[in-house]
């Protein structure tokens, strides 16, 4: 493709010769290539625009930048104003803008966001649809799994991913939108027809300022969305969400009066039932998943699909299948206790979850759980707090550390749970750790693994090592502890 037509609509300054063909396009210098084109983008660790010299030696026959920098002979220098958003609209000039052949819903919000794509993609299958999914856990095409690095992946490569998709004959695309994603302009140029808000609570405040600023951020999707916004009205950040949508505004919720409610929840350990009302229709739902969180996620999906014409009766079926791998999980044991793997990693993720267990009361509600190193750190007293709320023995432990001393990690959050007067341990080792709950586990008791959700590796420094807690707890019963 020449160098003139993947820049169309790219507001921006081009020294040297725009009608090169330009092979490929990348914005880390270590994989351009032969006629590639490199955009420099400012990060959180260094600058892309260092490495604008490895990039040409590398093979690439033209920069993008948003500084001046010196000119290299031969080389098409593109300066622009803001690379990241030049990033975007180059990516789907380069892919050939595949988002208009999609019917795109994004999902955003803190919580509930991969377990809301898995619903809709259940639910849109059922349709005989192929649908793409992308978010936390991994990419996928139909049944093809695509690895994920990010929840939402930088434009380039979701733009690359939208065409694969476009190409093996994709019509629908459920996507995660993380607020990182539109902070980053990662998902500018998407042309979204559906956006989804399932809730906002605390995370994140490292990358973002303040609560008010999180909330902006996420609001952006909402201006962006051309057909339909589907908001949650029981959450308090709901009308910011309205306020900002530009499409017909679908509203759902349980509290509040709202186009898609639930009514008569009854919840166990083995998942959800309610009925759906959405003006003079209604259905049995069951669901898989336990909780009320599930019930809202549930009626996120099902206002999408009503607005896209499905048949309650066939959502039905679609949602009484759906499980989602590290959500409320459960690890069978062959002993009397139970054990769920989740991925409660933020305050409102630990409460809603435990709040799915309050009726439960035969056995002690067991939480192991840390919080992730190099993340939000106001988060961490706040989930110790929580969780010793509601549990009745609490086993602090590691998560991701990355580059934080684990020590201190856990201090943070014994900050929280000291406030209360639950009962608790400090194991640093995150494998001991599930070894003292399991072999310390009485008849009856639901021992919690939070945080790791579908995660089978923790990262520790700069190492990631193999961590899959399915495994772990296999391999510490079968060594034949707990009776
Ligand atoms: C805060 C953040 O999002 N950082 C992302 C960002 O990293 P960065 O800004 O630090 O990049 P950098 O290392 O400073 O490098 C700047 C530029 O120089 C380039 N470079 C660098 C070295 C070199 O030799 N040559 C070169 O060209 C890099 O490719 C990059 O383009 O750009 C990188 C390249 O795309 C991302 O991998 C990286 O994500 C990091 C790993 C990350 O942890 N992101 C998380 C926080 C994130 O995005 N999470 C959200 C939400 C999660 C959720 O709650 O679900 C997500 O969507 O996943
Ligand atoms: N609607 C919800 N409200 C509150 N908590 C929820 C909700 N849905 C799920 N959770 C809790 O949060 C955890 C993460 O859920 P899920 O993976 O669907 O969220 P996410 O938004 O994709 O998270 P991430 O931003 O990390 O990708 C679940 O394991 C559960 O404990
Ligand atoms: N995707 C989220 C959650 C990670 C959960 C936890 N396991 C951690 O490593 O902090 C994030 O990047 O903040
Ligand atoms: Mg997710």
């Amino acid at each position: 493709m020449k160098l003139i037509d993947i820049l169309k609509g790219v507001n921006c300054e081009i020294k040297g010769d725009p009608n090169i063909d330009i092979g490929g396009v990348c914005y880390d210098s270590r994989k351009a290539k032969k006629k590639y084109l490199f955009i420099a983008i400012k990060g959180f660790k260094t600058d892309g625009i260092l490495y604008v010299e490895e990039a040409i030696k590398n093979g690439a026959i033209a920069v993008v930048v948003d500084r001046e920098i010196k000119e290299y002979p031969g080389i098409t220098t593109v300066l622009v104003e803001d690379a990241r958003a030049a990033m975007a609209k180059i990516a789907s000039n380069f892919y050939n803008n595949p988002t208009t052949k999609l019917t795109l819903i994004g999902v955003t919000g803190t919580n509930g966001k991969t377990s809301v794509t898995y619903m809709l993609k259940a639910i849109l299958e059922r349709q005989n649809n192929k649908v793409g999914l992308v978010g936390t856990i991994q990419n996928m095409i139909g049944d093809e799994v695509i690895p994920s690095v990010h929840t939402t992946p930088e434009s380039l490569d979701l733009q690359e991913l939208f065409s694969i998709m476009v190409n093996k004959g994709v019509k629908y695309v459920v996507m995660e939108v993380s607020s990182h994603s539109l902070a980053l302009k990662r998902v500018n140029e998407c042309e979204f027809d559906i956006a989804v808000f399932t809730n906002l609570s605390q995370d994140h405040l490292d990358f973002h300022h303040d609560m008010e600023e999180y909330a902006k951020t996420k609001s952006k999707l909402f201006k962006m969305a051309k057909r339909a916004s589907v908001i949650n009205i029981d959450d308090k950040y709901s009308s910011m969400m309205i306020e900002s949508s530009k499409a017909k505004v679908l509203t759902y919720g349980i509290e509040d009066f709202a186009y898609v409610m639930a009514k008569d929840i009854r919840n166990s350990l083995d998942g959800v039932k309610f009925k759906v009302q959405i003006e003079d229709k209604k259905e049995e739902i069951s669901l898989k998943i336990p909780g009320l969180f599930s019930v809202y996620n549930a009626l996120a999906a099902i206002t999408v699909a009503d607005f896209l014409g499905i048949s309650l009766r066939s959502v039905r079926e679609a949602l009484s299948q759906v499980t989602v791998k590290g959500r409320f999980e459960p690890v069978e044991t062959g002993k009397d206790f139970y054990v769920f793997i989740d991925y409660a990693h933020t305050p409102d993720g630990i409460q809603n979850m435990m709040e799915a267990l309050k009726e439960y009361k035969a056995g002690r509600k067991i939480l192991l759980f840390g919080a992730g190193g190099d993340r939000d750190r106001i988060k961490r007293p706040l989930m110790g707090e929580i969780a010793g709320k509601y549990a009745d023995f609490c086993i602090l432990t590691s998560d991701n550390p990355r580059s934080e001393e684990p020590r201190e990690i856990i201090s943070q959050i014994e900050e929280g749970i000291k406030k209360t007067d639950c009962p608790y341990v400090v194991i640093e080792n995150r494998k001991e750790a599930i070894r003292y709950a399991l072999l310390n586990a009485q008849k009856d008791d639901v021992i919690i693994l939070a945080g790791k959700g579908h995660e089978t590796y923790q990262i520790i420094g700069n190492k990631v090592i193999p961590f899959d807690e399915r495994e772990i707890v296999k391999e510490i019963l079968s060594e034949g502890g707990n009776k």
